[in-house]
């Protein structure tokens, strides 16, 4: 099969559907999964994503039909990548209270792919055990070449930064462009092209579960990330002869191997184990329209759960641009802390609780009850009078945020890496008194008061 130009790239659409694909008519086979012989001659093989007997309604498990199965390579051998720069073991790595931020990490200059450009940021728990996640950033100035990752550890949420990526998986073909992110759950094969030169942007890998939409309770049916509006590729494969080399994520070490022939050769698959994409662009957010400022939670896009309710392993927030009427409010978050940890990174734009310091492909991270909200700048412009107009936020922007229930811990890489912002503690240190021991009710400017408080 030739490869599908840009424009030509098919998907399915839905969420966490039940989906069927053949890049070859008739090649998924009809009323049962295992035929003694498949069409086409394909071997039959079965990615879980599940135990198999999880209930129904978590089950996952997808169906591949290829020209040779997975289990045909020779054997793995540690890639001796280095453990300081991409790992699952945070028992060495450290907690700090502090505020952390850095600014935009650099993109390198020699051939550096999207697996080698992996850097852990920080994480919690252990893939043996199946608890917690690890962030991670990318840099990569290189394409994957005959070469793919399979991740035996989590799921991986990867939002693209700078440069689009063309990721070849075994479901099929996708194209995700910064402001567009995609879900690779464990196990299944892909490799990374770059669109462009190069690219830059951040990975949350879950070693738990696997992400879903959020409850949209007392909001209804609609809004948020609506399941139509996820996209998982159709079937496409290559029968190549080559010097193919498959590399494995295991409990945060890479091991390679070599296999004669492209893994991407599934003719057909059908399940409900898939990659996906989804453009953050048609996110339809719901926010305050009257006063206050509520929970980031509102921006929830996926959220990987826990087994307590309402605590998420994980949840993926954005904050979208969209309009900003809410009034005798102070607009931009609230000063806070916070049981869960937050991981933010920016795409584009400027971030509303930021003026400076906070930029593109930099990344900042707050942990569990460490204090933090918005610069001095933004709180001073906030306070006054002329602040309460609606507003569209800055341009176009669009910050996201890993909020994650696990503390986690910064590896030394991370803390020690030559983009972290020591001064960022400075952001704050401006914020002065406002304090007016002789303050009366009376004193607020006419028309700030709610109007309840004066009884209308
Ligand atoms: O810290 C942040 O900037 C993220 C955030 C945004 C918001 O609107 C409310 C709370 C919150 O943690
Ligand atoms: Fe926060």
């Amino acid at each position: 099969m030739g490869v599908p130009e840009e424009n030509k790239l098919q998907y399915l659409t839905g969420f966490g559907n039940d989906f069927g694909s053949e890049a070859l008519p008739g090649a998924l086979p009809v009323g049962q999964n295992n035929p003694r012989v498949c069409p086409y001659g394909l071997y039959a093989e079965q990615l879980s994503g599940t135990t198999f007997t999880a209930p129904r309604s978590q089950n996952k498990r997808s169906w591949l039909y290829r020209i040779r199965p997975s289990v045909t390579h020779e054997p793995f051998h540690p890639l001796n990548f280095p453990a300081e720069q991409l790992t699952a073991d945070f028992e060495r790595a450290v907690v700090t209270p502090n505020q952390l931020r850095w600014r935009p990490f650099s993109i390198p200059t020699d051939d550096v792919d999207f697996v080698r450009g992996l850097f852990t940021i920080c994480g919690a728990g252990s893939p043996g055990k199946k608890d917690g996640y690890a962030i991670h950033v990318y840099t990569a100035s290189a394409s994957m070449d005959d070469c793919c990752l399979g991740n035996a550890d989590g799921d991986m949420l990867i939002v693209p930064q700078q440069g689009g990526l063309r990721i070849t998986t075994e479901f099929g073909i996708m194209e995700v462009l910064p402001g567009e992110i995609c879900v690779i759950q464990r196990g299944m094969r892909f490799s990374v092209a770059l669109l462009g030169s190069n690219a830059r942007g951040y990975v949350l890998e879950v070693f738990q579960g696997h992400f879903t939409l959020p409850d949209l309770g007392l909001i209804g049916s609609n809004g948020l990330a609506n399941p139509r509006d996820f996209d998982t590729p159709v079937a496409w494969f290559e029968e190549r002869a080559c010097n193919y080399t498959v590399i494995q994520k295991f409990e945060g070490e890479l091991f390679s191997a070599s296999q004669a022939f492209s893994p991407f050769n599934v003719v057909a698959w059908h399940g409900n184990y898939t990659p996906y994409k989804y453009d953050l662009a048609k996110f339809c957010p719901v926010n305050a329209v009257a006063f206050d400022h509520p929970d980031p939670s509102i921006f929830t896009v996926l959220t990987c759960p826990s087994a307590v309710p309402g605590t998420a392993v994980a949840d993926f927030v954005i904050f979208p641009p969209r309009w900003t009427v809410a009034e005798h409010t102070f607009r931009p978050p609230y000063y806070h802390r916070n049981t869960m940890s937050e991981f933010m990174g920016l795409v584009r734009g400027m971030y509303e609780a930021k003026q400076e310091g906070f930029s593109p492909g930099g990344a900042s991270l707050h942990l569990c009850m460490t204090p933090h909200g918005p610069d001095t700048q933004t709180f001073e412009r906030a306070i006054l009078p002329d602040s309460q107009q609606p507003s569209h936020l800055p341009g176009d922007t669009l910050a996201f945020m890993f909020e994650t229930s696990y503390t986690p811990r910064v590896t030394p890489a991370a803390l020690g890496s030559p983009h972290i912002d020591r001064n960022y503690y400075k952001c704050w240190m401006g914020l002065k008194s406002h304090f007016d021991r002789n303050w009366t009710p009376n004193a607020e400017p006419e028309g700030e008061a709610p109007p309840h408080a004066n009884g209308n």
